[in-house]
């Protein structure tokens, strides 16, 4: 016979598990973070069971629509708008008392052909350009935390992307997009987002280059995105990320990861999830090391409809919860990041899941070294011949030459540059 004192103790050891469990945005949330969140997008909002937990605030406490409120969807012609999907996720937020992020205004992919292919004049395209960042700002004024402002404007050693903005535009599309939406809503946090730059090289230097310019315009930014869309084993340290995120953060900006997935070579394995488990608790650490690192938000939270199969043939597997929406092994690790408690409900040991969340201290000690030359810039001196007017030694009312030439290029607190 079992005595109940043999019945209480063995429930003493498993309940407070169960009864101190807390979800993601709880934890987040106890850690000073404003949010951990997901993307979501309509189609998948008529499954009932996926409904139910990307409602649930105390696993996620924002959300971001993957694609409803991109330009093709928006204005997928000139000066035609739709709201109708966008709306549907802006008011589930609202109904579910979970922050919005705004995405994406100006990005070269899901561009509808008459902005892609049209055939542009400098004046023409930024016309359309600020109409359409004025009209949807506008449209969901007072419900975004934050907009993705610029997506992706970068190659990977951090030049300019050579996308139908820089083209016509320069590289001035970027501050006056900031100036645009900030004139239309200026509550909103405005960001720049991209992929790899999480952890430092030519293209997080080029991230950091992009929020020097537009502060150097005179426009508003608050901060930068970093997607991490991340693979499984390559996926930066933790003490990378975080020294990564100071860089950031020393100029003066907030940081998130916006698009968080680690995706791995299908089929998935024990070791690869446990391994997934360690990589996305090495994320969240370095946001939850940096105060200024506001949030989390993973790119969908099922692999059920996550974009990864899709785009990335073989691979797959990239979220915390697997296709049937039951938690990885990457949950407990994401929690163990957020100091939170594990509900024991993933389906498989949490074993290999090593807590690396010590470096809590490092923040921006090297700050000043980058933001010195605040109002100086050469990026344009000898690497924007060609592109036409704005964002040039001699930009917006010079009449200069539109090259710096004999100099460095200095832009003033408005939209004008000189060679000095
Ligand atoms: O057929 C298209 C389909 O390809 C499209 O897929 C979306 C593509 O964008 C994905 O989000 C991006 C992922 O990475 C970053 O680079 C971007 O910032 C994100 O916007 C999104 O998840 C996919 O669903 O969807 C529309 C279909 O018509």
């Amino acid at each position: 016979m079992v005595h109940f004192s043999t019945i209480a103790l063995a429930l003493a050891s498993v309940l407070p598990q169960l009864t101190n469990a807390s979800g993601l945005n709880t934890a987040a949330v106890a850690k000073g973070k404003l949010y951990f969140g997901s993307a979501t997008d309509n189609s998948e909002l008529t499954d009932t069971a996926y409904l139910a937990q990307l409602s649930n605030t105390d696993d996620f406490g924002q959300i971001t629509p993957g694609n409803a409120q991109k330009w093709d969807a928006t204005e997928p012609s000139q000066n035609t708008f739709s709201y109708t999907k966008g709306d549907v996720i802006a008011n589930l937020a609202a109904t579910n008392g979970q922050k919005l992020r705004c995405h994406t205004l100006v990005w070269y992919s899901q561009l509808p052909s008459w902005v892609s292919s049209g055939s542009w004049t400098n004046a023409t395209l930024l016309a359309a350009m600020k109409n359409h960042i004025t009209n949807v700002v506008t449209h969901y004024k007072g419900k975004c935390y934050a907009w993705d402002v610029a997506n992706e404007a970068l190659n990977e050693d951090g030049t300019y992307r050579d996308n139908v903005f820089y083209q016509y535009i320069g590289e001035a599309y970027l501050p006056i997009a900031f100036a645009t939406a900030a004139a239309a809503d200026p509550d909103a946090k405005l960001y720049y987002n991209d992929y790899n730059i999480e952890s430092a090289g030519s293209k997080a230097t080029g991230a950091q280059r992009i929020v020097k310019l537009v502060q150097q315009y005179g426009a508003k930014i608050d901060g930068v995105g970093l997607q991490a869309h991340f693979i499984v084993g390559s996926t930066p340290s933790q003490s990378a990320q975080t020294t990564n995120l100071a860089a950031f953060t020393a100029l003066g900006v907030e940081v998130a990861y916006t698009e968080l997935d680690i995706r791995m070579t299908l089929p998935s394995t024990s070791a690869l999830l446990a391994q997934q488990s360690t990589d996305y608790q090495n994320t969240v650490a370095a946001c939850v090391a940096n105060a200024k690192c506001v949030g989390v938000t993973i790119w969908d939270y099922t692999d059920k409809y996550s974009w990864v199969p899709s785009t990335f043939s073989g691979q797959g597997a990239a979220c915390p919860w697997d296709a049937n929406l039951v938690k990885k092994p990457a949950y407990d690790g994401i929690l163990a990041a957020l100091g939170g408690t594990a509900s024991g409900t993933s389906t498989s040991s949490t074993a290999t899941v090593t807590s690396t969340t010590t470096s809590a201290t490092t923040t921006t000690t090297s700050a000043t070294t980058t933001t010195t030359s605040a109002t100086t810039t050469t990026t344009s001196s000898g690497s924007t011949t060609g592109v036409p007017l704005y964002g040039q030694c001699g930009g917006l009312g010079w009449t200069g030459s539109t090259t710096c030439t004999s100099g460095t290029c200095k832009y003033s607190n408005d939209w004008y540059s000189q060679c000095l």
